[in-house]
């Protein structure tokens, strides 16, 4: 995937339903107003990869199923994944480099059998949920930001081409592995939208003057009343930005 230029393009918009019609009806009124969707366990589960096939239709897809598993187990569902043509594609960086190595070989073959152009294969490092002190309660006891920077550094050194990580942690990142590292970021919440479960958070704004090259943006565009001019408000808020 090329990096976006503008601002709009920047947002991977989080289909988080169970629901066929209504990831549906939101892929297709958020169309131009965003760079491209994310599609997730909620939606996978409940309809698979025909369901993902059909919501996103032509459009830019971040496929974002967090494998973490045995390296074998990995690359075979890398595999098959690229059979939904993603251009972004996670596994949580935690699953260790036996295993980011193994998705990373599984991603080049598999694209080339499914004759597409290869993702983006991205590491979840500490998920934008948890804070030092969940961290602590499952016996982590360094801080999210340095666990954030020793697992994205243990990703460029197993071939990625990025992390997902929290806006938090974008500058510490950039300074860590330069300009060309995908920098992918949820836990993006504008003023003006509710906080809900997470815990490291940033503006919109924060998060590209810090250096994000991806936005992943749910419930602040599909909660919303009309989440087309949801969308179309943060792009301009980071337009201000660039
Ligand atoms: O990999 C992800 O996309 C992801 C990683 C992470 O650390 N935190 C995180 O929130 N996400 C996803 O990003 C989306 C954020 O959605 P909202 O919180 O509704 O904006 C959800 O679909 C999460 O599954």
């Amino acid at each position: 995937m090329q990096n976006s230029r503008t601002a709009h393009e920047r947002i991977f918009v989080a289909l988080d339903t169970l629901d066929f019609g209504r990831a549906e009806e939101l892929a297709r009124a958020l169309g131009d107003s965003v760079g491209g969707v994310k599609l997730g366990k909620e939606f996978f589960t409940a309809h698979g990869p025909e369901g993902v096939r059909g919501v996103a239709g032509g459009k830019p897809l971040f496929l974002d199923l967090k494998f973490h598993d045995i390296p074998n187990t990995v690359a075979g569902a890398v595999r098959a994944a690229m059979h939904m043509r993603p251009v972004m594609l996670n596994v949580h960086a935690s699953g260790g480099r036996a295993m980011m190595e193994a998705a990373a070989l599984a991603a080049r073959e598999g694209a080339e059998d499914a004759g597409i152009e290869r993702p983006w294969l991205l590491a979840v490092t500490v998920l934008t949920s948890l804070d030092d002190a969940d961290l602590e309660s499952v016996g982590q006891r360094t801080p999210a930001s340095d666990q954030v920077r020793r697992l994205a550094a243990l990703t460029a050194d197993s071939g990625l081409d990025g992390v997902v990580c929290s806006p938090r942690e974008i500058a510490a990142l950039r300074r860590d592995l330069g300009p060309d590292f995908k920098l992918v970021v949820p836990g993006i919440r504008p003023a003006w939208a509710a906080g809900g479960d997470q815990k490291r958070a940033a503006t919109p704004r924060d998060a590209l003057e810090a250096g994000a090259d991806v936005l992943v943006i749910g419930r602040p565009i599909t909660a919303a009343d009309d989440p087309a001019a949801a969308a179309r408000r943060i792009a301009h808020e980071m337009s201000a930005a660039a």
